[in-house]
């Protein structure tokens, strides 16, 4: 049976999926280099390999020795105040260590890729641009974007050249974890809301500093487009489902369409934890856009995808639970 290698799977969205297609009857091979993802959040079932994807010998040979059909690509570092200190760090670990996976693939003859972009690749939406569409001007504002969209970049011009099809999935505000409790977002210094809420509530932080209240949205804050992490695993199934059937690349949306201000986030939180956190109100936090919201429409047309979580009390239990147990 041949596998499906994906890196970056001891990390947070990597090792829902991981757990998904382990579900789904898959053979999975992981390779993470553990620079922030946890052992213990893969699955028993998948066979891990400790080591970095901007290792093209490696890579080689693991394509080759699990008979590896598909790829998909988490691996990488993800926080955008640190690409903005330290950008070349991005461009090596996300641009062209993933030059050096596409290298290896195209030399073994894998063709399918999945890769993780981000709804940074817009940059700052206008508010007539809202919701954004594939079709939106990618407009990147900090190294992180830059370097995600350098990659797309790199896919396309891949496809052109090789025997190469691909799913570049850009995902939006992904939060929650795993219902069946299995995994979720171990980062210890993570700074996603939903994540820093959770910390909060629970008493291992001791306040939640709002980011700007001057926003021009309904109540001042920003608004943002929460997927749960389970419903945007799902999507890489179904991405995974389309290459093997020999469908075209694409580029796709990853999101609800609807958003929620930072304080109904931290109104939910209180509510599902019933713990009435202490919460202040700080200065706009640098490239943050006022509102981000996908429109998810070739998603769901083009995969019939249906989320089953949308619902911003279940995300942020999903979260509370995981936080309570690690
Ligand atoms: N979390 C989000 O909200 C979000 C939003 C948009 C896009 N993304 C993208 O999704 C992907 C996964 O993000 P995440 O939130 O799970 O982050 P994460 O930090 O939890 O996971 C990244 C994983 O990659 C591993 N890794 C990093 N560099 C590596 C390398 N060179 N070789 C091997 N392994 C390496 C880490 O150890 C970790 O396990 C990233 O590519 C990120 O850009 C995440
Ligand atoms: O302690 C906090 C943390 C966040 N926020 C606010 O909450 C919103 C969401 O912030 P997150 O840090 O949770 O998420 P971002 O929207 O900044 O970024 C996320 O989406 C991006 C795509 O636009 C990238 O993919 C990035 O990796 C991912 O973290 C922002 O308005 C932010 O200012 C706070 O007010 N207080």
């Amino acid at each position: 049976m041949s596998s499906i290698l994906v890196t970056g799977g001891a990390g947070y969205i990597g090792s829902h999926v991981a757990h998904e297609l382990v579900d789904d009857g898959r053979q999975v091979v992981i390779l993470d280099n553990l620079s922030t993802g946890v052992r213990e959040n893969m699955p028993d079932e998948a066979t891990f390999v400790h080591g970095d994807v901007g290792d093209y010998e490696l890579v080689v040979r693991l394509l080759a020795e699990h008979d590896v059909a598909a790829v998909m690509h988490f691996a990488g570092n993800i926080v955008v105040p640190e690409s903005v200190e330290n950008p070349l760090k991005y461009y090596r670990n996300n641009t062209a260590a993933t030059r050096e996976l596409l290298s290896a693939c195209v030399a073994t003859g894998v063709g399918q890729f999945v890769f993780s972009s981000t709804a940074a690749v817009y940059g700052m939406p206008s508010a007539e641009e809202l919701p954004v569409t594939e079709e939106t001007p990618t407009a990147p504002i900090n190294p992180y974007g830059a370097s995600k969209l350098m990659t797309e970049w790199m896919l396309r011009d891949v496809d052109h050249a090789h025997d190469f099809r691909y799913v570049a999935l850009r995902y939006f505000n992904v939060a929650g974890a795993d219902p069946k409790g299995r995994t979720g977002q171990s980062t210890p210094q993570a700074t996603h809301l939903i994540k820093v809420c959770s910390q909060t509530a629970l008493g291992m932080r001791d306040e939640l500093s709002i980011f700007g209240t001057d926003y021009e949205t309904r109540d001042g804050t920003c608004i943002r487009d929460y997927i749960h992490v389970t419903d945007l695993a799902r999507v890489h199934i179904l991405a995974l489902e389309a290459l093997e059937r020999g469908e075209e690349s694409r580029v796709l949306n990853c999101g609800y369409g609807h958003g929620y201000t930072v304080r109904e986030v931290i109104d939910a939180v209180k509510r599902v934890s019933e713990v009435d956190f202490d919460v202040v109100e700080a200065p706009r936090r640098a490239g943050d856009p006022p509102e981000l919201i996908a429109d998810s429409t070739k998603l769901r047309e083009q995969f019939g995808w249906q989320p089953a979580h949308d619902d911003l009390d279940e995300i942020v239990r999903t979260a509370l639970e995981w936080e309570e147990q690690t």
